[in-house]
């Protein structure tokens, strides 16, 4: 086997033993896998959109429930980067939601409590997610790709369009298998959560639309 193929290989069995890892014991990663943990799972996307917020780059975040009960974050940042690692040979987007960043200081049994991973847990999101859909927005094109089954790509990072906006869209369904206490939403908690965040972030604009109780809410605190 060429010294290529041979990394590659090695490379995808880490990726799988980090994300499995996470599905083994869901509790260190997000706290519990009841109704708690099931809404780290949004803030730890969120978290991400908020970096982005805070480093000056976005300004709108948009949180959905949809009647699926999925979660989609949308943000118009600068987008998560789609470039080759050159370690890996992976597109930057797909080490984002695969390899398992040790973020911040872990006990061996136990989770950081103070507000999560710190926008490193996109991987630990898409290892609890029956599927997880990403499209950015960058470079005047649209990229796409889509995690599932343990959090594995299921496409090449491709191009499906082109666009003149910047920015990150995040769409995930959690695991049932995982979830078992429940996998719905709770308008109340988002909500509660998004218009914090409003107002920790003076002058950004979050907004939350459940769509299965058709209604949306904006928060904005001006600087
Ligand atoms: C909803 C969601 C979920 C995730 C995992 C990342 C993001 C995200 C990530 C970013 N921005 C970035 O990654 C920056 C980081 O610096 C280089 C340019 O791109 N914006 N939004 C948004």
């Amino acid at each position: 086997m060429s010294e290529q193929n041979k990394d590659y290989s090695s490379d995808s069995i880490k990726v799988l033993k980090g994300l499995e890892a996470v599905r083994k014991r869901p509790g260190m990663y997000i706290g519990s896998t009841s109704k708690t943990g099931l809404h780290h799972l949004v803030w730890e996307i969120l978290d991400n959109s908020i970096d982005e917020v805070m480093a000056g780059y976005a300004q709108h975040v948009k949180v959905t429930i949809t009647k699926e009960n999925e979660i989609v974050v949308q943000d118009d940042g600068r987008g998560i980067p789609v470039g080759i690692n050159q370690d890996t040979g992976r597109p930057a987007v797909e080490l984002v939601f695969t390899q398992l960043h040790a973020g911040g200081k872990f006990d061996s049994d136990s989770y950081k409590v103070s507000g999560g991973l710190h926008g490193v847990g996109a991987s630990v999101v898409n290892a609890l997610s029956l599927y997880v859909d990403v499209v950015i927005e960058r470079e005047g094109k649209k990229f796409h790709m889509l995690f599932s089954d343990g959090g594995t790509a299921q496409t090449e990072l491709a191009i499906i369009g082109e666009s003149n906006k910047t920015g990150t869209t995040v769409r995930f369904k959690p695991d049932p298998e995982i979830f078992k206490e429940t996998v719905t939403f709770d308008y109340t908690t988002i909500r509660n959560k998004v218009k914090q965040l409003a107002y920790l972030n003076k002058g950004l604009k979050i907004s939350l639309n459940d769509e299965r109780i058709n209604k949306s809410v904006d928060f904005h605190f001006p600087n």
